[in-house]
């Protein structure tokens, strides 16, 4: 029965493994009894856990939710059209006034989001319109936060990621950098001190989310709620490694012969961001060994580098916790053809002033957001791994390369 033409209001949790999601789901659904809502529980166990505790919660049943489970996949890959076909269903009875959905511990929060802002090429039910994305929240283990960013799990285990590509700390950090809410969970069973640490290490990583302490998921609905803040494209611009390569962009050359140079945020609570840029290339066994030895104090890196004998691409670095991944990423300016290259920076002004004669726009950027760690140190090693003027005359080609010739690839972790 149609009772409103409004689209409805969609808020989606994601949240690594037990971090909180159901708790949170079930606190809101138990305090707001006014809330005419229904769910989606989207879980990657053969058992469904998640999906038996909502409906043996006794309040919620009275409640009359209508809880739809989607398990044995993710709602951000395989089952992306199952969950449209369902939700499409709901529509169509349109008896209730908000859609919950709980995603796996793994989701990646994008394809989630856009599931619901553009719909799925292979789903006959179209989103648009009918409902409206409103918060995206992650939920936030605050008792397991540094472990988070430290699984040691290894890409192949199918019982982690049967895609065998991803780890749970990149899926942490996805859902990190493209939120509206943060909720810090289990805040009871973390001091106050190490709170306050969290939330600065969480501002740099996503400085766009408001960030919500909470304890047993006991959050006002008004955080999570009719919020109004989610907007995909400043979500995706959000992430704070993004804001640090972009602010300073136009950084003065710090007249070091080799015209690299870095910049640090101001460290709080021992939490320091940098950007590490230079426009020669990497030497590629140098940089690959580096790579896999970043200290474990930093949480977050990512970039894209110039690999000597690798002209004709942009590689990419995405650290996040213990998993590291670097290869070919993208492309640069440089190698565009001509006309490309002028439609490139006449939508672009401003680009041009990096711009190198012989090597265009080739360089390097990267970032590194950690805490506690000594800037100075992993600066020095970073210039190391550069080139050096003699070797600027060799024959890069000759270079072994460790990288992989086509992708980003997890890279080999030294004994650490
Ligand atoms: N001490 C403490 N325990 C909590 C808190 N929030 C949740 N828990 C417990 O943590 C466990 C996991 O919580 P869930 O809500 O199931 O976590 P989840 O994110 O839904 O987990 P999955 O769906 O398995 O990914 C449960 O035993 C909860 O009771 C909290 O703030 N403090």
């Amino acid at each position: 029965m149609l009772f409103s033409n409004d689209s409805i209001p969609v808020t989606i949790l994601s949240g690594s493994l037990g971090a909180g999601k159901t708790t949170t789901l079930n606190h809101i659904l138990s305090n707001e009894q006014d809330l005419n809502a229904a769910v989606v529980v989207n879980d990657m166990g053969e058992v469904n856990v998640d999906t038996d505790f909502i409906e043996h919660e006794s309040e919620l049943t009275q409640n009359d939710e209508e809880i739809i489970e989607l398990s044995n996949g993710c709602i951000c890959c395989r089952l992306r059209g199952d969950m449209l076909e369902k939700v499409g269903r709901l529509a169509e009875q349109r008896d209730f006034e908000y859609l919950l959905v709980e995603s796996s511990g793994i989701s990646e929060p994008i394809p989630v989001a856009q599931t619901f802002t553009r719909g799925f090429e292979d789903a006959e039910f179209d989103p648009t319109g009918v409902y409206a994305l409103d918060t995206m929240v992650s939920v936030v283990d605050a008792h397991s936060f540094w472990q988070g960013f430290d699984s040691g799990q290894a890409l192949t285990d199918d019982s982690i990621d049967p895609q065998g590509n991803r780890v749970p700390e990149e899926a942490l950090m996805d859902q990190i950098e493209f939120c509206d809410v943060l909720l810090l969970n289990k805040c009871d069973l973390v001091p106050e001190k190490e709170l306050e640490e969290m939330e600065i290490v969480l501002k740099a990583l996503q400085p766009r989310a408001k960030i919500v302490r909470t304890e047993h998921g006991a959050v006002d609905p008004k955080n999570i709620l009719n919020t109004g803040r989610f907007d995909f494209d400043e979500a995706s611009q959000s992430a704070g490694w993004l804001r640090e390569l972009q602010h300073g962009h136009h950084h003065d050359e710090d007249g070091e012969g080799h015209g690299h140079h870095h910049e640090g945020t101001a460290a709080e609570h021992g939490v320091t961001s940098f950007v590490f840029r230079a426009d020669r290339p990497f030497h590629p066994e140098r940089i690959a060994r580096l790579f896999t030895d970043i200290p474990d104090e930093i949480v977050r890196a990512k970039g894209f580098f110039w690999s000597a004998g690798r002209e004709d691409v942009a590689m990419g670095l995405d650290k996040a916790g213990q998993s590291v991944r670097a290869g070919p990423k993208g492309g640069w300016i440089a190698t565009l053809s001509k006309a490309d290259r002028e439609r490139y920076f006449e939508a672009r002004p401003g680009i041009k002033e990096d711009w190198d004669e012989q090597w265009g726009d080739r360089g390097i950027q990267l970032v590194f957001i950690g805490r506690e760690f000594d800037q100075e140190p992993l600066v020095e090693r970073l210039n190391d791994c550069l080139l050096t003027d003699a070797e600027m005359d060799e024959d890069w080609n000759e270079y072994p390369d460790p990288f992989s010739p086509d992708e980003q690839r997890e890279l080999a972790l030294a004994d650490n």
